[in-house]
């Protein structure tokens, strides 16, 4: 599989820009996000329940509509893109989800090809005719993530963090310019949580593509981001280092402070 150096090679990768989403006329969820991301390497987005994280990265892949503004993806206004075009640009971002999302029926090996359906002919993709080359692929993902030997077990026979790890393989499977992952840890125990949080690192960089990760674990997030971006209330009232992130700034973005030890 090529490997990609969209990061390095386009200084604007991904562009946000007044980004606005209403779920209902008048009640606006994301009151107007700018984000420029053009790093490899983890980008969290942390933030109280309910603030529009995910909302936020449900537009960046288009499974949701924004109200208003930019996502320059590549160049293209993912928020005007259709048809396609769309669907050009979708599977060039991979999505990692909380509750991995798996086909629980298909195998895990079948479950990592899917990652490939949007590059195929409507009919190839209903025949589920993949290529040698994305077969061998597959399996190189799944050795790289430690799954070899449950290949052919049915994806629901697998643990949460076996299944998180097919998530992120069938993710990796896109060749995707960047990678989404929303909460990816939060349903795993904390020592499966790092090796997750491990495994999105070592594509981030193996692959040199940004991961903009979701995340509840302030010290999980501080330990793996090389940026932090804080969400509160629909706006970004943070975005630097993990180093510079103090107790004022967790403060603005959590409110009170009893929670900080
Ligand atoms: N499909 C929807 N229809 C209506 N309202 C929605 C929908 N999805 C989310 N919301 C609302 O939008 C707000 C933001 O939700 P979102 O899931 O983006 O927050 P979050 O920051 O990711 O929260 P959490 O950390 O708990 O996952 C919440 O008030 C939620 O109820």
């Amino acid at each position: 599989m090529p490997s990609h150096n969209a990061a390095q090679t386009n200084p604007s990768l991904l562009a946000i820009k007044g980004l606005k989403k209403e779920y209902t006329a008048g009640n606006p969820i994301l009151k107007g996000i700018d984000i420029n991301i053009n790093e490899p390497g983890i980008i969290a987005i942390i933030g109280p329940s309910g603030t529009g994280k995910s909302t936020l990265l449900r537009c960046i892949n288009r499974l949701i509509d924004p109200t208003a503004g930019q996502i320059i993806f590549n160049d293209a206004d993912l928020c005007q893109a259709k048809g396609s075009q769309l669907r050009k640009l979708r599977r060039q971002v991979g999505m990692v989800f909380q509750e991995y999302n798996l086909v629980e029926r298909l195998t895990v090996i079948e479950n990592v090809l899917t990652g490939r359906l949007g590059y195929m002919s409507a009919w190839n993709a209903w025949r589920r005719n993949f290529s040698q080359e994305n077969i061998n692929t597959a399996f190189n993902l799944l050795e790289s993530v430690g799954l070899t030997e449950h290949a052919k077990k049915r994806a629901d026979s697998l643990s949460g963090g076996q299944r998180q790890r097919v998530g992120i393989a069938r993710a990796v499977m896109q060749d995707p310019k960047i990678l989404l992952a929303d909460e990816p840890t939060s349903s795993l125990d904390p020592k499966t949580a790092v090796e997750i949080m491990e495994l999105l690192e070592r594509f981030s960089a193996e692959k040199n593509i940004p991961a903009l990760v979701n995340i509840h674990d302030v010290k999980l997030a501080s330990r793996f981001a090389k940026r932090m971006i804080g969400m509160s209330n629909g706006v970004v009232v943070y975005d630097g280092p993990p180093e510079g992130i103090t107790d004022e700034h967790l403060k603005t973005i959590y409110g009170g402070e009893s929670w900080l030890v």
